[in-house]
């Protein structure tokens, strides 16, 4: 049997945590299943910058990746009951409440596991492992109004 594993996020500017995290998740199955977040669902944090579509193919074009899909508008538990998953996999710093999405999986008949993935440590120094910090970089580096494009005569 085919042990199919979910995974989600944002994944606004892919960096090497959503890498490792993904990786992380693949391990645990046969297929991995990335729920990409819909702008208007991110109310937690900063909207994402980058369109829903390209934010999907993105993570759909990573190796560890099975097939990545744009979620429900309305309903997170539909792609999960089109998906069928053995196994749910948070982030390991998602506000997400394991417990509660037990809950309402024993309450759709629908078993499946819910765990959480590890944490990336920096490999290096200055390794951006968020992507609210490379955007904090590229205003605190480019933000000023100067050349974009150095070099260029354009
Ligand atoms: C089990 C599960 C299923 C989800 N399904 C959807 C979905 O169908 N549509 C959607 O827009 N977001 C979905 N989300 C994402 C949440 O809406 C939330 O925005 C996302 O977890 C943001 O994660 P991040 O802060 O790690 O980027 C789902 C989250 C979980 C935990
Ligand atoms: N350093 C990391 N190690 C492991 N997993 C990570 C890391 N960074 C992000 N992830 C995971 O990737 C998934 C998507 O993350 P998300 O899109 O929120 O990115 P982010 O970089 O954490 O965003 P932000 O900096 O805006 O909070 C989440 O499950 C999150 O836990």
């Amino acid at each position: 049997m085919t042990r199919r594993v979910i995974a989600q996020g944002t994944f606004d500017i892919l960096h090497p945590g959503h890498v490792h995290y993904l990786r992380d998740a693949a391990a645990l199955g046969d297929e991995l299943h990335v729920i990409v977040a819909r702008r208007e669902n991110v109310t937690h944090k900063r909207k994402p910058v980058l369109p829903d579509r390209q934010r999907r193919d993105m993570v759909d074009a990573l190796a560890s990746v099975t097939e990545a899909h744009l979620g429900h508008r309305e309903d997170i538990f539909v792609p999960i009951e089109r998906i069928r998953p053995d196994v749910i996999v948070l982030g390991h710093d998602q506000h997400h409440d394991a417990d509660g999405i037990r809950e309402a999986l024993a309450a759709r008949d629908i078993d499946c596991e819910v765990t959480r993935a590890s944490a990336r440590e920096p490999a290096h120094e200055d390794e951006l492992l968020s992507t609210g910090r490379i955007i904090d970089r590229i205003l605190a580096e480019r933000g000023g109004g100067g050349d974009r494009n150095p070099g260029s005569d354009a």
